[in-house]
């Protein structure tokens, strides 16, 4: 069993935008203990979510951390922008510019946390020269751009990677795309501390489910299985 507190973090991307407001405030009720916002771009991804000014807003309905994934590029001239409408954690994908160290400097400037995201073709030792100015690596387990992919397996091995290089520092370790309550034992076991849900936490939109949900992912990473 593993002795580093575990996070749940419902990632919006699944919600109904419809309803997002509503939503951030079920996940809220229903134990999140992030929020995970993806901003995507159309550009660095395939896809387009939403921008600041619609996180401004679903911001006041809930006290919990926003933990924000850009999947931006370029990304430093949204990192002001992102900082004022709300986030706790600023989290930039090391494949997204040339600057990855300006960028992290940046966001500190801001007063937030910053994390890093590795894509599932990039290696841990990307981060390895700036270990000193992160509070979060973020490992996807898919490629980014949608929810509701499947798991990569590889991953496992990356975030023991993480772990190791990682060792004691107050890093999070998360792992984004594809968790469900079958995976995170193992998930957990490789290392990671905060685990990203969306489609497990959102498919069906049947808001009454969430607490189970959320309990279920919470309760199957700490499980002690030997
Ligand atoms: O960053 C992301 C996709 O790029 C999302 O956070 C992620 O995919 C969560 O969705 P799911 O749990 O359904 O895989
Ligand atoms: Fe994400």
């Amino acid at each position: 069993m593993t002795s580093r507190p575990i996070r749940i973090a419902p990632s919006i991307l699944s919600a109904d935008f419809g309803r997002l407001a509503e939503e951030v405030a079920a996940i809220d009720a229903a134990g999140a203990d992030y929020i995970h916002v993806d901003i995507m771009d159309g550009h660095f991804v395939p896809n387009i979510s939403f921008g600041p000014a619609v996180m401004a807003s679903v911001r006041q309905v809930t006290q919990k951390p926003f933990d924000v994934h850009l999947m931006v590029a370029p990304v430093d001239p949204y990192i002001a922008a992102f900082a004022k409408a709300g986030a706790d954690v600023i989290t930039v994908h090391a494949e997204a510019g040339p600057h990855l160290h300006r960028t992290l400097q940046a966001i500190r400037a801001e007063g937030k946390n910053a994390g890093v995201a590795i894509n599932p073709g990039t290696p841990v030792s990307a981060v390895e020269a700036v270990l000193d100015d992160i509070d979060l690596l973020l490992v996807m387990s898919v490629n980014p751009g949608f929810g509701g992919q499947a798991f990569i397996p590889g991953t496992l091995d990356k975030l023991r990677q993480a772990r190791a290089l990682v060792g004691n520092r107050p890093i999070e370790i998360e792992v984004d795309g594809g968790i469900t309550a079958d995976n995170a034992r193992a998930v957990a076991d490789a290392g990671a501390t905060v685990f990203v849900a969306g489609s497990s936490v959102f498919g069906g939109n049947e808001t009454q489910t969430y607490p189970h949900r959320i309990a279920a992912i919470r309760s199957a990473a700490t499980t002690r299985t030997a």
